[in-house]
């Protein structure tokens, strides 16, 4: 099958052996890192991203099992988490060249995300993306108990609903894609595509962050599946998109993932973290405005946007460099592909020429970390800045956003918020600007470092009423809610829908 890059259905049900997990995560990550120090001791570290933040707090909240990566190369250790049973998939040198870095992140990554950059497509890539793929299929089968609810994560496991269905007919199987799903036009690119929807389409439940990747999704299922699917508007957590699969249905839906957010605003609230607030605010020199940027160091973040915009507006002198400094915490990502090793010698050039021409010594006006910043330091920055930069050329949802916004229970600070981030749906209470309109993302940083208190307020009251509503909590109750009551029969789950046949461009490699 890795020869011909067809995924066969593979395995058979009879003498599959099961685990006992009633409930299982199923996630490219572990929600650790393993790190072996110098002196070779083993360090299990909080894995980097917005999945591991979201899963977290629903893992602690009700026991289960959790397969995945443990990030480095040839480790099959099951690091000790309390309530959580681990389940490490081992992966070599190679795998992690050629599914993690080539295929999910040089691949799929930038394909999904507007093809930012250009995508790379490599058979031999997509093989290996087939062997993991069954990899964690099978890990996953091994795990789960009689009728267990699966919950499969993200891009970079696609094909393994098709494949764990064929191995555990018995689960019920959910998946959730936590970046954007591409309209048709960029899709149809993939040499996989057909491969990739039947992939999905052995789920039960298909979660997306937005209804516009749902009805997108929708889409392909009828072109390159060839499957009947509802046609109507896809709601948030309501109105599902159906395809009929046989004699199974999928529902489609949009469910946005959020934080938890209780435990952020009573964290940010603690002596402790206010005193290292006003301490940050200090070691910057006191400055009259700081403006702050958190993300994994990625080119759909929009750094090198909102550090040209500053840069202009430095120039034009409607930002004063004696009065704001700007700190940029950049967590190392995925730093072996060539895309990410260009963007990052980019985005440290024009740090280097902002503070060249308008720092001063001892002051510079961009303060820059390139390493992981822990949770408690990062909450502080997040009370400390008068002004949040979120400026991504396109973003799943980005989880940033939203941590900003909890951990302003003074109603102080501002949001200045990417349009095409899927956050922006909700926190339409932001400075929102289109990225790509340097202007527009001046004139929006412009107007949240003058705005009055009165304005802030009521902004920021707006913005924190939706990020305390919509927790994570809610997000996984709706998706595990709406996977678990799940009906049997197509005829049950049909009733009321008007299904549209596919088109001829049905099953099977579409070459
Ligand atoms: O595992 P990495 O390759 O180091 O990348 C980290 C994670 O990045 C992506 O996060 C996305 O999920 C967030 C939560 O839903 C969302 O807010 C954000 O917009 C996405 O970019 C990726 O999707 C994860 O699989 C990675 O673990
Ligand atoms: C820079 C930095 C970030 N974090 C945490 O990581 C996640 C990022 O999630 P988001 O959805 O915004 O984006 P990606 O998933 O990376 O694409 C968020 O919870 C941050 O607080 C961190 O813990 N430490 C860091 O240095």
């Amino acid at each position: 099958m890795a020869e011909s890059g067809h995924v066969s259905n593979g395995g058979t049900t009879a003498e599959q052996p099961k685990g006992d997990a009633q409930f299982v995560v199923v996630a490219n990550r572990l929600p650790v890192d393993k790190e072996v120090l110098p002196d070779g001791t083993v360090n299990w570290k909080r894995s980097p991203g917005g999945l591991v933040t979201a899963l977290e707090p629903i893992l602690r909240a009700q026991t289960g099992a959790w397969v995945g990566w443990s990030g480095i190369a040839d480790s099959d250790d099951n690091p000790d988490i309390e309530g959580v049973e681990i389940y490490a998939v081992p992966l070599s040198t190679r795998e992690i060249a050629e599914y993690y870095e080539g295929f999910s992140n040089a691949t799929l990554w930038p394909l999904y995300h507007d093809v930012i950059v250009k995508p790379e497509y490599h058979r031999e890539w997509w093989n290996t993306y087939v062997e993991v793929n069954r990899r964690f299929a099978e890990k996953t089968a091994a795990a789960a108990a009689e009728g267990a609810i699966v919950w499969i994560q993200d891009y970079q496991l696609q094909l393994v609903p098709k494949m764990l269905r064929m191995l555990r007919p018995d689960l019920k199987i959910g998946f959730f894609l936590h970046i954007p799903f591409p309209p048709v036009e960029l899709f149809m690119q993939l040499p996989w595509r057909t491969e990739i929807v039947e992939g999905l389409l052995g789920a039960d439940l298909i979660g997306f962050h937005l209804p516009g990747g749902a009805q997108n999704f929708l889409f392909l299922a009828r072109r390159l599946a060839g499957q009947a699917t509802s046609k109507g508007s896809v709601g948030v957590r309501s109105r599902f998109g159906v395809v009929q699969v046989g004699f199974r249905t999928v529902r489609v839906g949009a469910f946005p993932i959020s934080i938890d957010s209780g435990e952020l605003d009573a964290n940010s609230r603690s002596k402790q973290i206010r005193n290292r607030a006003l301490e940050i605010r200090e070691e910057l020199g006191n400055p009259k405005t700081i403006m702050l940027g958190v993300d994994r160091l990625d080119y759909t973040k929009g750094i090198d946007v909102r550090l040209k915009a500053l840069s202009e507006l430095l120039a034009e002198k409607r930002i004063d460099p004696e009065q704001t400094v700007m700190v940029q915490l950049a967590t190392p990502s995925r730093e072996r592909v060539d895309s990410y090793v260009r963007m990052r010698a980019g985005i440290e050039q024009l740090v280097g020429n902002i503070n060249g021409a308008y720092g001063s010594v001892g002051q510079p006006v961009i303060q820059y970390l390139h390493r992981p910043v822990p949770r408690d330091e990062l909450i502080a920055f997040f009370v400390a800045a008068d002004v949040m930069l979120v400026t991504p050329l396109r973003d799943g949802m980005n989880l940033v956003a939203k941590e900003y916004v909890a951990c302003r229970s003074d109603l102080g600070g501002a949001l200045v918020l990417s349009e095409f981030t899927g956050a922006a749906a909700e926190l339409r209470s932001a400075y929102q600007a289109n990225p790509y309109d340097l202007d527009g993302v001046k004139d929006a940083i412009v107007a949240a470092v003058e705005q009055t208190q009165d304005e802030g307020r009521r902004r920021m009251r707006a913005l924190r009423r939706q990020v305390l509503t919509h927790n994570v909590t809610k997000w996984a109750e709706s998706f595990l809610g709406t996977l678990s009551s799940l009906s049997e029969t197509a005829a049950d789950a049909n009733r009321g829908v008007h299904l549209v046949d596919g088109g001829s461009e049905s099953s099977g490699r579409d070459e």
